[in-house]
């Protein structure tokens, strides 16, 4: 069944092993379709959007085997340039293919990709930024085509808008196109780096990433190579959450704590003692109530937008009044009206959303409408009064691996109905 039910009141403490990062491992898996030659990718979450993304490069004819999270992947029989679009149209990264398949056949067609309905989610910079690269790219019926009509030529792209999803899809173009592009206000999140990393495995010539300006020598080929995948920082930040909301305490191993800076600050100001080392994180609220905090959302290295819900779920429950302001997606509240109807004091106004702390969250039958959504109430319900249902858990699914076994290990009580 598509549902949880989850026995409230509980603290959650204990130790948690962090996975690999969905949002770094998903565009990596991808840009294998660079390479003719064998990859090797560790870390790799055991999450529905991976699943996804490796039917969609095995559909295209690469041949992977899954071994304990490590995925070993030959792309050399790779001869099919336009994916299916049931799966393309299931996962939001799958976009990261129109580059890497332009690169390797000259033409690529795609259809509209998918994702957490959290905005409109346009693709207006991935499509100009190839353009600008020399690509022609139509737009017909859902469908995207880029085809290459003469060589793409490096050139100085500057972004008008910082965005994750287009700053991959020029680097990757980049990589193999004639001279040097340099992306300018590009997004510096850690999953480009290690992107970027990636592709340096791989024989690219790439600087800068993880700051505002990318560097991308353009190579003529790429050749195999192997490549750890970094851990979720968002997962990592879920748990720390878990941890807050119930007063307990908790120790996230196999994380990194620098990817967390702005998110451990946050936590900090509500009266958390944290101390983290070299891959480690550890959150006690020493049985303290928190303490509100105003949250602003805004690229790297500013409050991540992917930890906006499950901070608003954290004011609910905490002493005094806060302010969340949400900055990246136009529609990232939707998860505001579940916690109303378990008792949350919540005030929506444009992109605001204006809290007041109440002592306890009530159970309800609850229903998530994306990811981040979806492990915001399966939190809440661990917490609340009573037994709360929570219903549409394919979408956690999709970004937390073993999310109701790994919060069971801590103390939670979350069993399939
Ligand atoms: C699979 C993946 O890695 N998803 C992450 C990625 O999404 P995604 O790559 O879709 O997010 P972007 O950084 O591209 O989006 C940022 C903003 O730019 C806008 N925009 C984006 C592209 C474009 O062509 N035109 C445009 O206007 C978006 O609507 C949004 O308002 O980064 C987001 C911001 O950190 C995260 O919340 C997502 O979890
Ligand atoms: C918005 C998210 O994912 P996606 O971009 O894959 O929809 C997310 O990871 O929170």
């Amino acid at each position: 069944m598509n549902k949880l039910n989850i026995e409230g009141n509980k603290k959650l403490n204990g130790n948690v092993l962090i996975s690999g990062s969905k949002n770094a491992a998903l565009p990596i898996l991808f840009m294998t379709i660079l390479t003719k030659e064998k990859i090797e990718i560790s870390n790799i979450p055991k999450l529905t959007d991976i699943k996804v993304a490796i039917k969609l490069l095995k559909s295209l004819g690469a041949k992977i085997v899954n071994k304990k999270k490590i995925l070993y992947i030959d792309p050399s029989k790779i001869n099919i340039s336009s994916p299916p679009y049931n799966l393309i149209q299931k996962i939001r990264a799958s976009i990261w293919m129109l580059s890497p398949l332009l690169m390797r056949f000259g033409k690529a067609k795609i259809f509209f990709p998918g994702g957490c309905k959290i905005g409109c989610r346009p693709i207006d910079l991935h499509l100009k930024g190839l353009e600008e690269l020399g690509a022609q790219i139509i737009q017909e019926n859902n469908y995207i085509t880029a085809s290459i009509i003469k060589p793409l030529k490096g050139k100085y792209i500057y972004l008008e808008k910082i965005s994750v999803g287009a700053t991959i899809t020029i680097m990757s173009a980049a990589t193999l196109a004639e001279g040097i592009t340099i992306i300018d206000n590009a997004a510096q999140e850690p999953e480009i780096v290690d992107v970027a990393k990636f592709l340096n495995t791989l024989g690219a010539n790439i600087t800068g990433a993880g700051s505002n300006k990318i560097y991308i020598k353009g190579v003529l080929k790429l050749r195999g190579g192997r490549h750890k995948v970094i851990p979720d920082r968002i997962e990592t930040g879920t748990f720390l959450i878990a941890a807050a909301i119930s007063k307990g305490f908790i120790i996230c191993n196999n994380t990194e704590p620098k990817h967390l800076t702005s998110v451990l600050k946050k936590l900090s100001e509500t009266g958390a003692y944290i101390k983290t080392g070299k891959n480690w994180i550890k959150l006690d609220m020493q049985e303290k109530i928190p303490k509100a905090v105003n949250i602003t959302t805004a690229p790297y290295p500013g409050f991540p937008t992917d930890m906006q819900p499950q901070f608003a779920l954290l004011n609910s429950i905490s002493k005094g009044k806060s302010i969340i302001i949400e900055n990246i997606f136009e529609n990232r509240f939707a998860y505001a009206k579940e916690l109303i109807k378990m008792g949350a004091k919540i005030k929506i106004k444009n992109n605001c959303i204006f809290c007041k702390g109440v002592k306890n969250l009530f159970s309800k039958t609850l229903f998530s409408t994306d990811l981040r959504s979806s492990a915001t109430l399966i939190l809440a319900g661990c917490i609340a009064k009573g037994i709360t249902v929570v219903n549409n858990i394919h979408h956690f699914k999709r970004g937390y691996e073993s999310f109701p076994k790994k919060l069971n290990k801590l103390g939670a009580n979350i069993q399939n109905i």
